[in-house]
């Protein structure tokens, strides 16, 4: 897919291709199709970027809040979206052992009781064994810091999806 078929989408079509860009949230995807024509996959990626920017607290802890645990129930229960199955298999995270599991259960139920929104992770860009020492060690941060950490993540998740979708080379952090 280039820049030019993305240009020309209509808004249904649109909110089809790039409504899980940003896990959940496809009202950024028909936002961001207000914005068209793009000129570049990176201009496309700025507008939902810049979307995420605006928003006020409560919205940027509500796009945290649409992200499935890692590892968490939805993967067992196999109602994880296809990008984020993708992503955690990747990762690794489904082959874990019963205590792997159970102990990253304990540190999300954790770092979800101190911030209120749930540990968000870039999967493809870590492996199974990173997951739960970056969790150990965010957990510790200061609020405002983590909120800031984990909408990075977003947009890490948010690049790769886009590069996915568009083909392009560009698959890095
Ligand atoms: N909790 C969390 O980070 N989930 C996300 N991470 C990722 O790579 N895919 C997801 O769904």
């Amino acid at each position: 897919m280039d820049i030019e078929q993305v240009n020309s989408m209509d808004f249904g079509e649109f909110v089809d291709v790039f409504g899980n860009v940003i896990e959940r949230c496809p009202l950024i995807a028909a936002a961001v199709w207000s914005q068209r024509p793009f000129s570049d996959v990176e201009d496309l990626e700025k507008h939902f970027f810049a979307f995420i920017d605006a928003l006020p607290q409560s919205g940027q802890e509500g796009i945290l809040r649409c992200h499935p645990d890692l590892a968490g129930r939805e993967l067992q229960r196999g109602t994880l979206t296809a990008e984020s199955q993708r992503e955690q298999s990747g990762a690794g995270l489904t082959s874990l052992g019963a205590e792997e599991r159970l102990q990253l259960a304990e540190l999300n139920a954790q770092y979800r009781a101190r911030f209120g929104f749930p540990f968000v992770l870039a999967a493809r860009l870590s492996g199974r064994a990173a997951v739960p020492r970056e969790l150990a060690r965010r957990l510790h941060c200061p609020p405002a810091q983590e909120l800031r950490t984990a909408l990075g993540e977003v947009k890490k998740i948010g690049r790769l999806r886009l590069a996915d979708l568009l083909g392009a080379d560009r698959a890095r952090p």
